[in-house]
């Protein structure tokens, strides 16, 4: 039988720098993680492609995703909805690929209670001010939406011990290359704990 991938999920709060890790550790060619591409009702910002960045549905088509049970998890984020294809990711770990999930804590709070087995990383900002400085140079948000997601913030980094772990998003290079040696450790663990070892000893 197919080994199954890995769900990998990277969260955090918001402007913490989870698209920007992502975005880098999949530019790279030999990066072996399947994204995951998200739905969302936030309509696209200048240069987002449908089907790229995010599939962009209506606030009824998303409803109607919800009611077909055809989420993993979803969440409501500052006023619109966002959500994990569950089909798409069943698929490709059925298929013995690794899955990577860039989302945020509420729904990566589901995914926990329905895969437990996933490999849980969150991003942690290096200060509260860095946090807010990122939101506010990054210039996609109104001074009302950055005064929410501020508030957010502080119960966000507070669910960081449902995780396996921590990583400080300090230099993005850095960020990406603990990721990376997470899951590569997390792989090299699970060969005992599925004993996959065992095979090793029958040819024998
Ligand atoms: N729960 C959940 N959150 C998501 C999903 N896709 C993206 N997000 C999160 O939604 C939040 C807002 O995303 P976005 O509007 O692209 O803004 P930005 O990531 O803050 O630039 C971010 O924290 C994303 O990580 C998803 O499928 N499910
Ligand atoms: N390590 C870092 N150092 C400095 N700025 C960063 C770092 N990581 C991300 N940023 C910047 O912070 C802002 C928020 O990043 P983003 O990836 O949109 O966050 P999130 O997806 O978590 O909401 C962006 O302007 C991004 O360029």
């Amino acid at each position: 039988m197919q080994e199954k991938g890995l769900l990998i999920v990277l969260s955090g709060p918001s402007g913490v720098g989870k698209g920007t890790v992502r975005k880098e550790i999949f530019s790279h060619p030999d990066t072996a993680f399947e994204y995951s591409i998200s739905m969302t009702t936030r309509s696209p910002r200048e240069g987002e492609v449908d089907g790229v960045d995010y599939f962009f549905k209506s606030r009824a088509e998303f409803e109607e995703l919800i009611q077909q049970g055809k989420l993993l998890e979803y969440a409501e984020f500052v006023g619109n909805y966002y959500g994990t294809p569950v089909d798409y990711v069943r698929k490709t770990l059925d298929e013995g690929k690794d899955v990577f999930l860039e989302i945020e804590v509420k729904g990566a709070k589901q995914v926990r209670e329905k895969f437990p087995e996933g490999l849980f990383i969150f991003l942690m900002p290096p200060s509260l001010s860095e946090l807010k400085n990122r939101i506010v140079t990054r210039g996609t948000e109104t001074e009302e939406i950055i005064h929410n997601r501020m508030l957010t913030a502080r119960e966000e980094i507070e669910m960081m011990e449902l995780y396996d772990y921590v990583v400080e998003n300090d230099q993005v290079e850095l960020a990406c290359e603990r990721v990376k040696a997470i899951v590569m450790a997390e792989h090299c663990r699970r060969v005992r704990v599925e004993h996959r070892y065992k095979k090793l000893l029958e040819v024998e």
